[in-house]
């Protein structure tokens, strides 16, 4: 696996005719983040966006809060980069259960796909990261980092008690400086899937209907049995989003989201505007990286990187495109 250079292309897909895109799409030549195989058929699944780019949703600036590491009083600034990432392939992915807020690992693919995820976004600037409360999600966020060009050491921010917040304090600007706050919240765990976690997706699907796991599984507002239906779970995950992660980007710091396919599908569905019948058709892969450009208030999907270049992932960002001179500038 090549390591992260300035020579990646980047793989834009042209939007083909969906053949079984979900719902008529309202804004022409809007794109969505799906299943390859709903909207290019015969593709692998890669969670690629068969893309162009649009505006999707106003966001109401919020007031800005102090950044949760330095407590300064942030800048207002018009452009941020959002990363939204599932974890990479986890153990119970791999035997195919039920996981929701069950806290297992990667597997060594997981890990491989969080590495490569890495590389497609190493030139992306990254200057806070959110991730669930979860380990798949976190060890995600820490190996997709390691590629990053930049080289900031990302620390998880402990916050959990007076102590360990105090035990866990950086005595040197310039270390700090050389730090990305990774900040770890329950808000974008997993759905709960209720009496589901543990069981065989396939097994279930014998015991209750094919049809009857698919509503469970992608249904908006259908909960498993004692689980969180996508409702429940966007009730706080998109609130957290809301409430913690724009006043960032408002303020122009750039975010990486490491969560999961159901915290991630309902934060998605609120930037796009999905129909609670169009995100029963939305589907992420694990380990595929996606990028929204924040813009005056705006939301802009730019797509599935699979490495920068200029052309694809700056053609609308003058900012991304100076921070990736200033990068090749520290390598020569
Ligand atoms: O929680 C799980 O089982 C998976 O992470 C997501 O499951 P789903 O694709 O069935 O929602």
């Amino acid at each position: 696996m090549a390591a992260c250079t300035s020579q990646h292309a980047l793989i834009s897909v042209k939007p083909p005719r969906a053949s079984a895109s979900f719902g008529s799409d309202r804004r022409a030549g809007n794109v969505r983040f799906v299943s390859a195989t709903s909207c290019c058929p015969g593709s692998r699944k890669l969670g690629l966006v068969c893309a162009s780019n649009s505006q999707s949703s106003v966001i109401e600036p919020a007031k800005l809060p102090s950044s949760p590491e330095s407590g300064s009083t942030p800048k207002k600034s018009s452009e941020a980069a959002l990363i939204l990432i599932r974890h990479g392939e986890s153990l119970w992915n791999e035997k195919n259960l039920f996981t929701g807020c069950v806290d297992v690992p990667l597997t060594p693919k997981g890990v491989n796909e969080a590495i490569e995820a890495g590389k497609r976004i190493c030139n992306i600037p990254v200057d806070v990261i959110y991730t669930s409360s979860l380990i798949r999600a976190q060890m995600t966020a820490m190996l997709a980092m390691m590629q990053h060009r930049r080289k900031k050491v990302p620390i998880i921010v402990h916050k959990e008690s007076e102590r360990a917040h105090q035990w866990s304090q950086v005595y040197s600007e310039e270390t700090k400086k050389q730090s990305i706050p990774v900040i770890t919240a329950w808000q974008l765990n997993e759905r709960m899937y209720g009496e589901l976690q543990g069981l065989n997706k396939q097994e279930t699907a014998d015991l209750f209907g094919k049809d009857q796991v698919h509503e469970w599984r992608r249904s908006y507002d259908i909960p498993p049995p004692n689980g969180e239906s996508l409702e429940m779970c966007a009730e706080r995950a998109v609130s957290y989003f809301k409430e913690q992660i724009i006043p960032q980007l408002v303020s122009g710091k750039h975010v990486m989201i490491a969560a999961h396919g159901n915290s991630l599908r309902s934060i998605i569905m609120h930037l796009d505007k999905l129909t609670s019948q169009e995100v029963i058709s939305l589907e992420l892969s694990t380990g595929i990286p996606m990028l929204y450009i924040f813009k005056e208030g705006k939301f802009i999907r730019r797509g599935s990187p699979a490495g920068p270049s200029e052309a694809g992932v700056y053609a609308y960002t003058k900012s991304l495109a100076k921070y990736r001179q200033k990068l090749d500038g520290m390598d020569q």
